[in-house]
């Protein structure tokens, strides 16, 4: 007779019982006993950038998951212990004699990397592991492989490589009951309290546990760095014991991170209970779901009323299957009462929104670590960006990152505070960092405006900024999208530009978006509200708001700046160097283009023309601060008309329709 299964199923970014393939793998199994472990793990608390509106999610959705686990058999529910994976699970086969550790597999480099070593270690005691896809619509690793290693670049590309891949599995509903996590199955202890009891126990012994060596931040560790999502208010008692404070596995809570939970001004409620109910909701309006059109949906006033779904927070965490959101989609748009041709198509409809997220993660999975960077990554361009990351001799990444040029500095600090004096831009910087989220053109502006757009600052450093603040933060859409924004890869009509006051006039409620997040700017009316710059000194007055006073005055010129940012663009592409170019690997590349087109160097160093040796130059010099206020002259704001040139550069919301058509050659001539 075969052992009876004894089953850890390691939950990660899959927060759900609904449509769960690994949990039913591990259902199949029948065990005898299942322990639903989620490993607390401190690279994850100390070492990533997790701002505290994102562990408010997590540890809201940890919470409604345990609470659905209870639902099903009153003795079990989600155990947390602290510690990391590597370490803490390797103790916990032994101790509870594991048979099998199942989870759903992390298709990111990061994850593939620490589930490997779990692997490895599981198959070393003979821990038989089950690891099944359920992240995405497809397997990354397998429309990879179709595509014959390559990255997917293109949404015709993703359509082509899947159309061989089969339909996407319907999905599947939640379990009706799950074993409990019984040390002893045999034993007539049935309460939670008791197997609780009986588990912790079971840990004694083990280092971090009751204090002993308990796991305490490195002293270098500064708790107070916003490279850590922002401050910690007290040291963290999160890691004194391994089961938790009272030994109960619980979720742990923001105070005890060291966060403060008034920091966590989101309205977007973590959980798999929340997310059905949204995604309920989207499917009652079947007109809404049969004629979404992406580039057509607006930021609204709020998050909560942007007229997108809102539901990647609960996507990234795996509390809405993707699966599932895909089925209803389909199911819904055939209740449509409409004309056939009203249903609007891939790639703008809800399922090419779904299928970008998968176009990402297999770019991602081909790419590898890199792809959150220019150095190395082979499908990203290489554009002399102002603050890159810097690598030693070995492709090291240096961090601290040395200070770049003082404009450029000054520029990246005031766009993360939302003081950059054009308020389109700030309330929605303003917006990410208190509320976690925000809607996808937004996310196009602020991303065009700090890289081609204005700034010329490395995505790299966008990037990581989106990746403290925002609640749906995504290894492979953040980088993703910010190399599409930045026209590094999947886009390249760097011609293409957003009006930083005719864009957002465009849709309605953005003049409410920046009276909520910008309340200086409440009284300002709306002819002026894009550009309170442009205002007479009475109207200024008149609204309380005096630009350069009560709200900062235009840290650039944009039109200047637009065509500083295209001159550059045009070398880059005339280039045509990628990030795993010999002269980039270097570090070499940077001069030469610079050298070769004349572009001035903010830090000087003489590559340039006109520049002057460690000095910033005149044009990055003029534009850093205090332009002066164009009052009364010619306005961008609503109503009012734009200039041919102005209106060719715009209509960039059409993007996301369109293929990445790259207009200059690919130089990969490696010496
Ligand atoms: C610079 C930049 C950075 C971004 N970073 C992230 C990120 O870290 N995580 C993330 O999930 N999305 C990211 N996006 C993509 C997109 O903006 C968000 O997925 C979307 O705004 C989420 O809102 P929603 O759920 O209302 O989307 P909807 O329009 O309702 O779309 C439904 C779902 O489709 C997926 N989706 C839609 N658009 C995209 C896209 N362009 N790329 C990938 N998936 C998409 C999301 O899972 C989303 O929840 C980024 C976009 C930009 C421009």
């Amino acid at each position: 007779m075969t052992k009876p299964a004894r089953v850890i199923y390691w939950f990660r970014t899959d927060l759900r019982l609904h449509d769960s393939p690994a949990l039913k793998r591990a259902l199949d199994l029948r065990p005898a006993s299942l322990f639903p472990v989620w490993c607390w793990d401190p690279n994850y608390v100390y070492k990533h950038r997790v701002g505290v509106n994102r562990f408010n999610f997590l540890i809201q959705s940890m919470n409604d998951l345990s609470k659905n686990l209870t639902s099903l058999n009153p003795s079990t529910k989600l155990l947390v212990v602290r510690g990391e994976p590597t370490e803490l699970l390797p103790e916990l086969f032994k101790r509870w004699n594991i048979t099998h550790l199942v989870f759903e597999s992390d298709p990111s480099a990061y994850g593939r990397r620490r589930d490997s070593k779990v692997e490895a270690l599981a198959k070393q005691v003979g821990v038989q592991v089950v690891k099944v896809q359920g992240h995405h619509l497809y397997d990354p690793v397998e429309v990879v492989k179709k595509n014959g290693g390559k990255p997917v670049l293109t949404m015709s590309t993703l359509q082509k490589v899947i159309r061989e891949l089969g339909e996407i599995p319907r999905p599947l509903e939640p379990p009706e009951n799950l074993p409990p996590p019984k040390l002893d199955p045999s034993s007539s202890s049935e309460g939670l309290e008791q197997i609780l009891g009986e588990l912790s126990e079971s840990l004694e012994g083990l280092p971090h546990y009751q204090g002993k060596g308990a796991w305490i931040p490195p002293p270098e560790l500064d708790l107070n760095s916003s490279e850590l999502g922002g401050p910690r208010q007290k040291e963290t008692d999160c890691y004194t014991s391994l089961s938790g404070q009272d030994r109960d596995f619980s979720v742990p809570t923001l105070e005890s991170l060291g966060m403060d939970p008034s920091q966590a001004n989101t309205p977007i409620q973590g959980g798999e209970t929340q997310a059905l109910s949204r995604l309920e909701r989207i499917i009652k309006d079947v007109s809404y779901v049969s004629k979404f059109a992406k580039p057509k949906t607006t930021p609204g006033k709020s998050s909560e009323e942007a007229s997108t779904t809102l539901t990647s927070p609960y996507i990234k965490f795996g509390c809405l299957s993707v699966r599932r959101f895909w089925w209803e989609v389909e199911d819904c748009k055939k209740k449509f009462k409409g004309k056939p041709n009203e249903i609007t198509q891939t790639p703008e409809n809800l399922n090419g929104q779904l299928l970008f997220r998968d176009m990402y993660a297999c770019a991602e999975y081909a790419v590898g670590d890199v792809f959150g960077q220019v150095r190395g990554n082979k499908i990203c361009r290489f554009m002399d960006w102002y603050l890159p990351n810097h690598y030693d001799d070995q492709g090291q990444k240096i961090e601290p990152r040395p200070p770049g040029d003082e404009v450029s500095e000054s520029r990246l600090k005031a766009f993360r505070e939302g003081r950059t004096g054009f308020p389109w831009i700030d309330c929605l910087m303003r917006q990410l960092v208190k509320e976690g989220w925000i809607h996808h053109l937004g996310r196009h502006s602020v991303a065009a405006f700090l890289t081609r757009g204005q700034c010329w600052i490395s995505w790299e450093r966008g990037a990581e900024i989106f990746d403290e603040y925002l609640i749906d933060w995504d290894p492979c859409s953040n980088p993703g999208n910010w190399m599409w924004l930045s026209c590094s890869a999947f886009f390249s009509q760097y011609f293409r530009l957003y009006g930083l006051s005719s864009f957002p006039s465009k849709y309605e409620g953005t003049a409410d978006l920046v009276r909520k997040h910008c309340p200086e700017l409440k009284k300002m009316p709306d002819k002026y509200i894009f550009e309170p710059f442009k205002a007479p000194i009475e109207v200024q007055r008149k609204a309380g708001c005096i630009v350069g006073k009560d709200y900062p005055s235009p840290m650039l010129d944009e039109k200047e700046a637009k065509e500083e940012c295209m001159r550059r663009c045009k070398a880059a592409f005339s280039k045509g160097l990628y990030g795993d170019n010999e002269l980039v690997l270097k570090g070499k590349a940077e001069a030469i283009l610079r050298k070769e087109h004349g572009i001035p160097d903010p830090r000087g160093g003489g590559e340039g023309k006109g520049n002057k040796k460690g000095k910033i130059t005149d044009w990055a010099k003029s534009n850093a601060v205090q332009p002066k206020p164009e009052q009364g002259k010619r306005s961008n704001a609503p109503g009012t008309k734009r200039s041919k040139g102005e209106e060719q550069e715009e209509g960039e919301e059409q993007e996301e329709g369109e293929e990445a058509k790259p207009s200059a050659k690919r130089s990969r001539n490696k010496k």
